[in-house]
């Protein structure tokens, strides 16, 4: 921590603060995120993880990791500071002014080469939206936030929850069938869609109504003057069947778009099929690689308890901001949280925007605000009648999605099971189907047959240490 000036505090998340912070040696700007470290070792690792794998993207697309390490009961991940901030205020800027079709395609290209390259690592992003997007200076956008992530090759991504911004989620996730890499597909054709109208393609008045929209894939036709290609692209990427949604790298290569993207990429960026088949598995070794760099060069265990004493002061900021405490769940259930709570219609960004209902953690309860918002996964119809009076700002926030279906009420916000921020630890349960081998695998990521679990690895050195 020493190493780096604090500057200003850029925003809060539901885990934690993003500080922008100076390099004291190099005088760079830098994010730096500071995760609250759960007590509990298995949340402690999944926390860890945005770490992990974000220090193993090197993609100009995709927000660059410096480095990790943990000082006074906090995850710090070091990472590159995208001066432009998020794409989400950015569409906001625009107010009724459209964006040019050839920034629209030239964004959105290298968002499929961002997400290409975390697919081809059977990687899944889970909660892209635009507020998780980011502009550099150059006018250039990356993709950040890898704290939903998952593995793809790993059983236990499928069997825990799914992460994921209502708003942006694909009809899989509420329907609790098995996600995979068209998950993010459908998500990337959200911000599409965004970047296309200024507006969210399933607007609604009510929690109900958005989630009957995205099971429907039903949404305003974009507007007649953007090229036939883009009205394509976004009916195939909002295509209900996952498997009839293209890939990211088939809509880079072999879709009617990719002539329309490719001249805004450059020509080594769209990965080839050899170098797909080769960065598509991390093996054992480079899993090993990465838990040892995580492990032994980055994560320096400095926690005050320890003895070690890294205040927050050696940030060197002037007048450190009050830190966010974190709490337990609060009392009641998702039932009754969502129920108390008023309907707020977002019938646009630019009105979502005013009535503070895009900003993810909006709330009257500052302690709710601090929570990370999470429900069990119930069968749609009980889903809906839950959901019925919820507060429709809470659709932009990112959520646990629990894929149980054992009463929903009981869910990770009610007492019985609350301790912090990141829910009850998943109960492990192979899902046959998604093991099954699909028709369309050229196209689908689903598990290998005999999956490489490094993670599983990362794991067990991180509880080593
Ligand atoms: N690399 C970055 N460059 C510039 N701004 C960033 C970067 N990373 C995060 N931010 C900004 O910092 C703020 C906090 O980000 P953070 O990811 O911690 O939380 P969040 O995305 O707001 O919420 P949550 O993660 O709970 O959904 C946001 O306003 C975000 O735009």
């Amino acid at each position: 921590m020493e190493r780096y000036s604090h500057l200003r505090v850029i925003g809060e998340g539901s885990f934690g603060r993003a500080l922008l912070v100076q390099c004291k040696n190099t005088q760079e700007n830098y994010v730096l995120k500071e995760i609250q470290l759960p007590k509990n070792q298995f949340k402690l690792d999944m926390s860890r993880r945005e770490a992990v794998l974000l220090s193993k993207m090197k993609h100009p697309n995709i927000v660059a990791f410096r480095e990790a390490f943990e000082a006074d009961g906090l995850l710090c991940i070091v990472m590159e500071h995208c001066s432009g901030g998020d794409l989400l205020r950015r569409i906001q800027l625009q107010k009724n002014t459209q964006f040019c079709v050839e920034n629209i395609l030239k964004w959105f290209a290298q968002m499929c080469a961002g997400a290409q390259h975390i697919h081809n690592k059977r990687v899944l992003h889970r909660d892209l939206k635009s507020k998780n997007i980011f502009l550099t200076d150059d006018g250039s956008v990356k993709l950040g936030d890898f704290g939903s992530a998952c593995v793809l090759n790993s059983s236990k991504a499928y069997a825990q929850a799914y992460v994921g911004t209502p708003y942006y989620v694909a009809p899989e996730i509420w329907d609790n069938k098995p996600y995979n890499n068209k998950s993010d597909v459908w998500s990337l054709g959200c911000v599409l869609y965004e970047l296309c109208t200024l507006r969210h393609p399933f607007q609604a008045s009510s929690w109900k109504s958005l989630i009957l929209k995205v099971c429907r894939g039903a949404y305003p036709p974009l507007p007649n003057y953007l090229p036939y290609e883009l009205h394509y692209l976004i009916k195939q990427m909002f295509k209900l069947n996952p498997k009839d949604r293209p890939s990211v790298r088939t809509i880079l290569t072999s879709h009617r778009v990719s002539r329309l993207l490719r001249s805004h990429l450059p020509s080594r960026s769209t990965e080839t099929e050899q170098e797909r088949r080769r960065l598509g598995r991390w093996s054992r070794e480079e899993g090993r690689k990465v838990a040892h760099f995580l492990g032994e060069k980055s994560l320096m265990k400095a926690s005050t308890t320890e003895g070690v004493d890294l205040p927050r002061s050696s940030y060197e900021s002037p007048e450190p901001e009050p830190r966010k405490q974190w709490g337990c769940e609060p009392p009641d259930g998702v039932l009754q949280m969502l129920a108390s709570a008023s309907l707020i219609s977002s019938d646009s960004l630019a009105s979502a925007q005013q009535t503070g209902s895009v900003q993810g953690s909006v709330s009257d309860d500052p302690e709710e605000r601090r929570q990370r918002k999470r429900w069990e996964r119930a069968p749609p119809e009980r889903l809906l009648s839950l959901l019925e009076k919820a507060q429709l700002n809470r659709a932009f926030s990112t959520f646990l999605i629990h894929r149980g279906d054992n009463n929903p009420l009981m869910g990770p916000l009610s007492q019985a099971q609350g301790d912090d921020t990141d829910g009850p630890e998943p109960g492990v349960a192979e899902d046959e189907d998604r093991l099954q081998p699909r028709s369309d695998d050229e196209d689908t990521d689903f598990e290998e047959e005999s999956f490489c679990d490094w993670m599983d690895e990362i794991e067990k050195m991180f509880l080593e240490h």
